[in-house]
């Protein structure tokens, strides 16, 4: 049976970078599950239609990591068409063995809510705006906006919104290193595999 990690949480938060840490730890697949999202937003035309044609080199483009991907991936992630026709595509994923690893904001509560361990990542509003703003360049009060807007689009939505699964376990990365933050992760996910 694969071993299944759900990570969720708000823009920035540090999902991604445990996540990675995580598969590369335990030699499991990593799907950031954003990208499939941001493919769909910067692609244009019908989302529906982008999203039910959508493969695996789309989430190659380059342009997929701006904050203006980020914020069309959260508008289109709100259209209840463009999430259903993605599911399969990140359950196939989940699936793999030894095991995978998923992140982004309704792994652990849609698409993989039987994950062996799942994690919600949080950090304070202003920790990640300076952190995202480091990371792309731009200024800490744009992306303070930024991710305000689409953290409160994402818990808005009525269909898959970003919420903690009642079986999650918290993770504040506010005050922690990267490395302080993936070995809380790696502890977790080590409790759970005994
Ligand atoms: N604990 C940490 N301490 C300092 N910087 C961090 C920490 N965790 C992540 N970062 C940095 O913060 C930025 C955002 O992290 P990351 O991309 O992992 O967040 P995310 O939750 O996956 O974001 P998104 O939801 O937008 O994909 C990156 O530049 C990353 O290197
Ligand atoms: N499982 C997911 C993943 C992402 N979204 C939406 O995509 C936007 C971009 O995601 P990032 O993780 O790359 O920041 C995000 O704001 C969500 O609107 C989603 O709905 N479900």
């Amino acid at each position: 049976m694969p071993f299944t990690i759900a990570i969720d949480g708000p823009a920035a938060s540090g999902k991604g970078t445990i996540a990675r840490a995580l598969a590369r730890q335990f030699g499991f697949a990593h799907l950031d599950t954003g990208l499939l999202y941001r493919a769909v937003g910067v692609q244009g035309g019908d989302p529906v239609q982008v999203a039910q044609a959508l493969v695996a080199a789309d989430l190659d483009r380059a342009d997929l990591r701006s904050a203006e991907a980020g914020q069309a991936a959260s508008k289109v992630a709100a259209i209840p068409e463009v999430r259903a026709a993605l599911v399969a595509f990140q359950r196939q994923f989940a699936r793999q063995e030894p095991g995978a690893v998923l992140d982004g904001r309704d792994i652990g509560t849609v698409i993989c809510p039987s994950a062996e361990v799942k994690l919600y990542v949080i950090a304070n509003d202003e920790t990640r705006a300076a952190r995202r703003a480091a990371e792309l360049g731009a200024s800490v009060e744009d992306m303070l906006a930024q991710i305000r807007e689409r953290d409160a689009r994402d818990a808005a939505r009525d269909v898959a919104p970003m919420v903690q699964a009642e079986d999650a376990i918290l993770l504040d990365t506010s005050h922690l290193s990267i490395d302080e933050a993936v070995a809380q992760a790696v502890a977790a996910v080590q409790a759970a595999r005994g």
